[in-house]
């Protein structure tokens, strides 16, 4: 006994009801003779998250005639839709509708709304209070949406006591390092526990600062992953779930029965079809730096294609940064959208030069060089300086940010910032001058992972040259400038910078793993005075479990100093 339910792990855009509508029509039609239900992710009508165009009604009343115009479609359907989409009744939920033959069928309301990390759910939506059962020819199914199902006393228990085969939960869930095996580990466990299919569809795609990675799964009732769609891809899997499978484990494990049974009447449906039997494929569950890799260039990709840039420019310097930067706009926009700009000033050394020609050509892109060394002349003649201080620095990496700057107002092209994490923290970079950009790809990743992504891009394709992987870090803004002279290196910087953002550390804690005190407190003390350079800087993907943008909002003007005096 099984039902044919398919996957359909879409890339919506935000703010686009219409269009979002038409692809879920076209996939629906795709699979509509091969299965009986298709599931489609969270908010998928209005793209995910939808923020602020949630309080305008104009968008609301657009999602809802988006979503009429869907069941109109499910007329000429024969299997069940499930959608998300923002649902007003009174008042606004985030709800899950089930739609068949012109109908809808039932409408479930998010319960649990996230409003931690880079959620804000409870600014939009009321939580719903009612769980949805529904049987589609004798198979029992249990609703829920995305963060419903992270309750482990949630939805899935009751639905599982009140007899249901399969449990049905929609996603929109963002990518961070660590994330996916954390999730595939717990969503193995609602399965097990509650002896059920766990049928769990995310979107794929990347929307601001967060990257959506897919990875939509089916796990069967004993924990086994029996369907795995794309990583950072859009598919469209459909299989066959035998929900006597199920039935069977609950004949001799008894857990359940420990608990009062619930008589909860599930919505009916009849579908009547026997569809063929389709077992499930297993895509490749990626990990490491091939993973955080992929992550990085699907959010290049799905920023430039979504606001509608051509290409994108990024000043090369022949350091790591910018190397990176430029391979993975490369592979993230082919060859011919990437610009490379070389901007040697009197500090820029003729290994720097030859390191940038060297990529350039490996990659394939096209290069400018715009020499800065005449600007800082003209400066230097207007305002009269004798020496190199900080000021003469930052104004070199001005120059070039205005230079790109050119390039993208009077051709349309995308500023790609090269900044870091190391850097963000510390305040390691010019503010309006190499910090400036529209996008920051390495915006959540420290230095030492930066190190491990140009390693890993070299093994797949070696066009960084290896003098840029060997070479000590420098700004190349004064005479035999390294980037050690101000930081700690940064093997150690990194752990410093870990142990108190993404572990909220205290100082005295850093101090017993090992590090000097001293030390500590100049970094914590860097990370604070660069707070409002932070604010200012472009986004960049969400990468690690804290990252610099939504899911750090410390204030500029503060009085706490960690301890440090
Ligand atoms: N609380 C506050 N709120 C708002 N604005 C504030 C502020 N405190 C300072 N400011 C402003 O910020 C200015 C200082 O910031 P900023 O101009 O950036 O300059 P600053 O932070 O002093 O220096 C930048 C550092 O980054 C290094 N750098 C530059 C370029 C590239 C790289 C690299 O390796 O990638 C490194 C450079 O060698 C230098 O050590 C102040 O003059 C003031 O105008
Ligand atoms: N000579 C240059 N030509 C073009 N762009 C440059 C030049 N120097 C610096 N930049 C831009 O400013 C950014 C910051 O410069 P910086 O030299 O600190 O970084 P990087 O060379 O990428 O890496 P590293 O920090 O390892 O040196 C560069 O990534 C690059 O985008
Ligand atoms: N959309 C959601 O409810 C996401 C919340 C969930 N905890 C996640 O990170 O995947």
């Amino acid at each position: 006994m099984y039902i044919n339910v398919a996957l359909a792990q879409i890339n919506p855009l935000v703010g686009d009801p219409e269009n979002n509508t038409q692809l879920i029509m076209e996939r629906w039609q795709k699979v509509d003779d091969k299965a009986h239900l298709v599931v489609f992710p969270e908010l998928s009508i209005s793209g995910y998250p939808p923020e602020d165009l949630l309080l305008r009604w104009e968008f609301v009343k657009g999602c809802e005639k988006a979503l009429n115009k869907l069941v109109e479609f499910s007329k000429s359907m024969k299997s069940v839709c499930v959608v998300g989409t923002p649902y007003w009744n009174g008042d606004l939920y985030n709800a899950l509708v089930i739609l068949q033959g012109g109908k809808v069928l039932g409408i479930y309301r998010k319960k649990h709304l996230p409003n931690y990390s880079v959620f804000d759910e409870k600014r939009y939506f009321r939580g719903g209070e009612e769980p949805l059962l529904m049987e589609i020819d004798g198979v029992v199914l249990g609703f829920s949406v995305c963060e419903d199902i992270w309750h482990p006393d949630g939805w899935e228990r009751y639905y599982a006591t009140a007899g249901a085969d399969i449990l049905i939960n929609i996603n929109a869930s963002p990518y961070h390092m660590g994330k996916y095996a954390f999730k595939e580990a717990f969503l193995k466990a609602r399965a097990e526990d509650n002896l059920c299919y766990v049928v769990y569809v995310n979107s794929v795609g990347g929307q601001d600062e967060l990257v959506f990675d897919g990875r939509s799964l089916v796990i069967d009732p004993e924990g086994n992953v029996i369907a795995r769609c794309k990583a950072f891809e859009e598919d469209l899997k459909v299989v066959s779930l035998d929900v006597l499978k199920g039935r069977r484990r609950r004949l001799v494990d008894v857990r359940l029965r420990e608990r009062p049974f619930v008589r909860e009447k599930p919505l009916t449906h009849t579908d009547g079809r026997t569809l063929p039997y389709v077992e499930g494929t297993v895509e490749h569950s990626l990990e490491g730096e091939e993973e955080l890799y992929r992550a990085v260039v699907l959010s290049i990709k799905e920023y430039v294609e979504k606001n509608g840039f051509r290409k994108v420019v990024v000043g090369l310097s022949g350091g790591i940064d910018s190397s990176l930067v430029a391979c993975m706009a490369v592979d993230a926009l082919g060859e011919e959208r990437v610009v490379g700009v070389f901007m040697p000033s009197v500090f820029t050394s003729e290994e720097s030069r030859q390191a940038v020609y060297q990529l350039v050509k490996n990659l394939r892109i096209q290069l400018l060089e715009f020499p800065i060394e005449g600007i800082m002349n003209s400066y230097k003649s207007m305002m009269g300086w004798d020496d190199i201080t900080v000021a003469e620095e930052n104004l070199q990496s001005r120059i070039r940010a205005n230079i790109l700057f050119y390039l993208s107002n009077r051709y349309g092209y995308l500023v790609l910032s090269t900044s870091n994490k190391s850097e963000l923290a510390t305040g390691y970079g010019t503010i309006y001058g190499d910090m400036a950009g529209g996008f920051a790809p390495l915006k959540d990743l420290y230095k030492t992972y930066v190190y491990r992504l140009a390693y890993y891009r070299n093994r797949v394709k070696e066009d960084i040259p290896s003098f840029v992987l060997t070479r000590p870090p420098t700004a190349e803004l004064r005479p035999h400038q390294k980037d050690e002279d101000t930081l700690p290196p940064y093997p150690v910087l990194d752990k410093i910078l870990f142990h108190y953002i993404e572990e909220g550390l205290s100082v005295e804690e850093i101090v017993r793993r090992g590090f000097e005190r001293e030390l500590v407190c100049k970094v914590v003390k860097m990370i604070k005075s660069a707070e409002y350079k932070r604010k200012q800087s472009p986004l960049g993907p969400k990468l690690t479990s804290r990252a610099f943008g939504k899911d750090w909002r410390v204030p500029i003007t503060n009085g706490w100093r960690d301890s440090c005096g």
